[in-house]
């Protein structure tokens, strides 16, 4: 009897990991039988080994693929088992961000409305949902409606700069990224919740906990990010969430508070946090377009408080490490090439005197320093997509529905056939008359099409501020602290620097 149970249980094992084995081959053998250029990978975690066990960054291993793909307009890879497609051939790029978006609408990345509400937002949502959302919300982010927070962000930009007086009175060193994350974070918790943060005075405060939770994953949460992308139904059906419980229990309390206040008291505010709420009682101009939008499906689109939260959530995720981080590499690239600096310092010295919105946008020098900081550093190293049906290639190759599309945004940032001299700080690339040589869909550090990132003119309004605020007041050097080459953080979504960039600030003497 035992004899024939251990049989059976023996038969049972083998033939599951048998199964188990034919289906991993199948998957990992995709790109091979489609003759497709391709990364090999193994189980479990494909062709990403080294980015799911932290031993290089995003940035880092999507530049190894793009050079090991060179003269191929694609290549194939995987991510743990599912079959991922990185583009480098600036045409398709643009097919599939511009031309074919139809088919390219979504990220695949996971949401789920019901259990983890904060998820449900514009980066993650899918579809009709996604659409008419977004329409909703662009007009949030106008130059018009950009010149409303100016005056918030140009005060907080002060605070900005008071602080670094205070820290560069101490040993004259500032981390950067400490620096610029203050104030990046001051601004987004000010603009999109509402909150008059206290990040310069306060060294560990809970909004900046509960940011560094989400940004700086833990190797579990990691996992599970990478899994999400995986096998997304399988993580809402076992209803695991991506979101901790305590940022949202946060997050979501300090947007109802907000809402409360600002509806009893009748007060209103030029800042995201409203036009989220104005948008809390009007329904959608097409809301029998929605057809696909999950749990809204059939129903009049109104925001809720728990999309409100989510959409303020988002603000904050993509809107303050991204801002942070590029600002902390122009200061870098500012102490490393003085004669940019004193260049651009004339510039801003010349506008000075009324440094309003329409000044400062205009600012050519400075406008093409920020074009090359986030081209030699962009901090979203990659972008997203994923087919929503089969997709024609152009050497006639079809790619299956489902395939995750990744455009290597630093690879193509960084090769020599795009941009001359790569790892050189030129700003010029970016003036007036060199512009035309730029190959087009080649510099993407906000993406592109449909789904580019909404909050662009914000962030480089925030960045514009911040160097005038701080290039009016200091010159900026590197100091015995700053360590180069400088190292990319692998623990991290985002493209930024490892223990920060140390430099010196010195007071101008007016
Ligand atoms: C230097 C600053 C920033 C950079 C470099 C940046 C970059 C990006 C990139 C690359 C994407 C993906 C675009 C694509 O897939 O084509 C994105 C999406 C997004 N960004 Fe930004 N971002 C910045 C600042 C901001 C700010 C300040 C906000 C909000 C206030 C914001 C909100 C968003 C949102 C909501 C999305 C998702 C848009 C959608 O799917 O419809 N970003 N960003």
């Amino acid at each position: 009897m035992i004899g024939s149970l251990g049989w059976i249980t023996t038969t049972l094992i083998t033939t599951t990991l048998l199964t188990l084995f034919i289906f991993l081959k199948r998957k990992l053998d995709f790109w091979k039988n489609l003759g497709v250029a391709y990364i090999p990978g193994s189980f479990p975690f494909g062709s990403i080994r080294r980015l799911a066990t932290f031993q290089i960054s995003t940035a880092e291993l999507f530049k190894e693929f793009y050079d090991r793909g060179e003269g191929q307009k694609y290549v194939g890879y995987y991510t743990l088992f599912k079959r991922s497609l990185m583009v480098r051939d600036p045409e398709l790029i643009k097919n599939i961000l511009v031309k074919d978006f139809s088919t390219f609408v979504d990220r695949g990345v996971y949401h789920n409305l019901e259990d983890d509400p904060l998820s449900g937002h514009l980066f993650s949502i899918e579809g009709d949902y996604w659409k008419n959302l977004r329409n909703k919300l662009s007009p949030t982010f106008t130059s018009g409606k950009m010149k409303t927070m100016y005056g918030t962000v140009k005060d907080l930009s002060v605070n900005l700069r008071n602080y670094a007086k205070q820290k560069a009175a101490i040993d004259g060193s500032v981390e950067m990224k400490n620096l610029t994350g203050r104030f990046g974070l001051d601004v987004i918790a000010n603009v999109a919740l509402g909150l008059e943060g206290n990040n310069f005075n306060d060294e560990n405060s809970v909004m900046k906990r509960m940011t560094e939770m989400m940004i700086r994953p833990t190797f579990f949460q990691y996992m599970k990010t990478l899994m999400s992308l995986v096998c997304k139904d399988f993580i809402i059906y076992t209803r695991i969430r991506l979101t901790p419980k305590p940022v949202e229990d946060f997050f979501m309390r300090l947007v109802k508070k907000n809402i409360e206040y600002r509806e009893k008291m009748g007060i209103t505010r030029k800042d995201f946090m409203q036009l989220l709420i104005d948008l809390k009682d009007t329904s959608f101009p097409n809301d029998k377009d929605i057809s696909n939008g999950e749990r809204h499906k059939g129903e009049k689109l109104t925001l809720t408080l728990e999309e409100i939260a989510a959409q303020s959530f988002v603000f904050v995720l993509a809107g303050f490490e991204t801002s942070s981080v590029t600002l902390g590499f122009l200061l870098y690239e500012l102490a490393s090439h003085p004669e940019i600096q004193e260049k651009l310092y004339r510039e801003l010295e010349a506008g000075s005197a009324d440094l309003s919105y329409d000044v400062l946008l205009n600012l050519p020098y400075l406008d093409m320093i920020l074009s090359e900081t986030l081209r030699k550093h962009p901090p979203v190293p990659i972008l997203q997509r994923q087919s929503k049906g089969d997709y024609k290639l152009p050497d006639g190759k079809v790619l299956p529905a489902d395939t995750l599309v990744i455009i290597p945004v630093y690879g193509l940032h960084h090769d020599p056939k795009l941009f001359p001299n790569p790892e050189k700080f030129i700003p010029e690339r970016f003036s007036k008359e060199n512009q035309d040589n730029i190959v087009p869909y080649s510099h993407l550090p906000f993406g592109e099409g449909p789904r580019n990132c909404i909050g662009m003119r914000f962030g480089k309004m925030q960045i514009k501020l911040a160097v005038a605020s701080i290039l009016l007041h200091f010159r900026i050097e590197k100091s015995p602290k700053t360590v180069e080459p400088i190292l990319i953080e692998n623990k991290s979504f985002t493209y930024n620097a490892k223990g920060g960039i140390w430099l010196k600030l010195v007071e101008r003497k007016k």
